[in-house]
C-alpha cells in the first residue's frame, strides 16, 4: 500500500511516489517582455525531451523537503554537530537510495554556527556542541544524475535572533521573485540588498544593522558542478549586467550579518572539490595517487569532506590531500566567517528557469 515516511526518516522518495513521477515546485509565470512564455506551444515542445532531468531534480528536492522537515523537528542544542550532520546524511542516502554516482549527497553538510557563514562540516572528532545562544546554517544537497538541488535554512532557539533569521528568508524570497529569463546579475543584487536596508536588530541592549555579505553569493549550477560558473549577487552597484538565461539552474541564496558584511576564511578546512580547471597534473607521490583514485570514483567533481573519505575507508590522507591541493588539483573550502561575536543567517533555494515558467523546485511548507 502507500507507505509513508517513518521518523528518523528511512523509505525512499520512489517507494512513496510509487508512479516515479516527483511533485512539482513552485512554478511562476516570467515578468515583463517574458510573459508569452507561458502559453507558447514552442517553448512547452522545448521542455518535453527535458522532462526526465527535469523530474531526477524534483525527485532530489522531495528528498531534500522530507530530510529537512526531520531536521527542523529534531535539532535542538545539546546535540552535537557530528550528531546533527549524521542525521541529515544518513536520510538523504536512505530517501535518495545512494547508488554510486547516480543519486546521493549533494556536497557536504553544512552546519556552520554564528560569524561562520558557510562551509563548515565537522571533522572526525569535532566535540562541538549546538547550544541554545547560537544561530545554524543548516545547508545540504541531494543530487539524482548529477542533478544537484542546493537548499539551506537558519535555525535559531533563542527568539532574540528571529528578525535576523527572518531577514535572510524576506531577502532570499525577493531575489527569487527578481530572477527570471534575461534578468540582469545586478538588478538581483539590488533587489536583495533593498530588502536588507529595510532590517535591524537588537540584541543586548545594542542595535545592529542587518547587512548583506557582500563576497557570498549564489551560483548557477551545472550537472555534478555545484558552482556553474555564474554568481549571483546579493548587494547593489555590483555592476554585473550579465543576463540569466532560458535553461539555467540557479542557487539563490542570501546571507547577512550583525558583524561587517564580509567573510574570510579562517579554521580547520573540512570541505574539498576536485578542481574543474586543473588539468592533467603529474603527481608522483603514491599516497596522492591513491586518495586522488578514490576521489575521482567516489566523487567525481561533487565537493566532498573528511568524513566521506573516513567512512570510505581511507586513513592517513591529509599529507595526500595537501599534496592534490598544492598541486591544484583538489580545492580547499575553509569555514567563510565574519567577525567573532557577529551573527550571521541564510535562506537558499534551488530554481529552474524553465522555457515556460520559473520554478522553485526545493519550495516547501516551510520555506
Ligand atoms: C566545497 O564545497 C562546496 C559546497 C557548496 C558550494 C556551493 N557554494 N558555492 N559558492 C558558495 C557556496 C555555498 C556553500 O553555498 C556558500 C556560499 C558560497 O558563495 C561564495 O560566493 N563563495 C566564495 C566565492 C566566497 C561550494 C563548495
Ligand atoms: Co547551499
Amino acid at each position: 500500500g502507500p507507505k509513508t515516511q517513518t521518523e528518523p526518516p528511512t523509505v525512499p522518495v520512489s517507494k512513496i511516489y510509487t508512479t516515479k513521477v516527483y511533485p512539482l515546485g513552485e512554478c511562476h509565470d516570467y515578468i515583463n517582455e517574458n510573459t508569452w512564455r507561458t502559453t507558447s506551444e514552442e517553448k512547452r515542445a522545448e521542455e518535453r525531451p527535458k522532462e526526465d532531468d527535469y523530474n531526477d531534480v524534483r525527485r532530489a528536492a522531495e528528498v531534500h523537503r522530507q530530510v529537512r522537515a526531520y531536521a527542523r523537528k529534531i535539532i535542538k542544542p545539546g546535540m552535537t554537530m557530528t550528531e546533527i550532520a549524521e542525521l541529515i546524511e544518513n536520510g538523504t542516502r536512505a530517501l535518495v537510495e545512494e547508488n554510486g554516482m547516480e543519486s546521493g549527497i549533494g556536497f557536504p553538510t553544512g552546519l556552520s554556527i554564528n560569524h561562520c557563514a558557510a562551509h563548515y562540516t565537522p571533522n572526525a572528532g569535532d566535540k562541538v556542541v549546538l547550544q541554545y545562544d547560537d544561530v545554524l546554517k543548516v545547508d545540504f544537497g541531494v543530487h539524482v544524475n548529477g542533478r544537484i538541488v542546493d537548499s539551506a535554512f537558519t535555525l535559531n532557539f533563542n527568539p532574540k535572533f528571529d528578525k535576523l533569521v527572518e531577514a535572510a528568508r524576506e531577502a532570499t524570497y525577493a531575489g527569487i521573485k527578481e530572477a527570471g529569463i534575461d534578468v540582469r546579475l545586478c538588478d538581483i543584487g539590488a533587489a536583495v540588498h533593498e530588502v536588507y536596508d529595510s532590517y535591524e536588530i537588537e540584541l543586548d541592549g545594542k542595535t545592529y544593522d542587518i547587512k548583506p555579505i557582500r563576497n557570498l553569493n549564489g551560483h548557477t549550477i551545472e550537472p555534478y558542478k555545484i558552482h556553474g560558473g555564474k554568481s549571483i549577487p546579493i548587494i547593489r552597484d555590483s555592476g554585473d549586467e550579465t543576463k540569466l538565461e532560458e535553461g539555467e539552474q540557479l542557487a539563490i541564496e542570501t546571507f547577512c550579518s550583525t558583524g561587517r558584511g564580509y567573510v574570510v576564511e579562517d579554521g580547520e578546512c573540512s570541505h574539498y572539490a576536485r578542481s574543474t580547471d586543473s588539468g592533467f597534473v603529474p603527481l608522483r607521490l603514491a599516497r596522492a595517487k591513491s586518495l586522488l583514485a578514490t576521489i575521482n570514483k567516489s566523487f567525481g567533481t561533487l565537493p566532498f569532506c573528511r568524513r566521506y573519505l573516513d567512512r570510505l575507508g581511507e586513513e592517513k590522507y591529509l599529507m595526500g590531500l595537501r599534496n592534490l591541493v598544492d598541486a591544484g588539483v583538489v580545492t580547499a573550502y575553509p569555514p567563510l566567517v565574519d567577525t567573532k561575536g557577529s551573527y550571521t543567517a541564510q535562506l537558499e533555494h534551488t530554481l529552474l528557469l524553465r522555457p515556460t515558467c520559473k520554478e522553485i523546485v526545493s519550495k516547501g511548507d516551510d520555506y
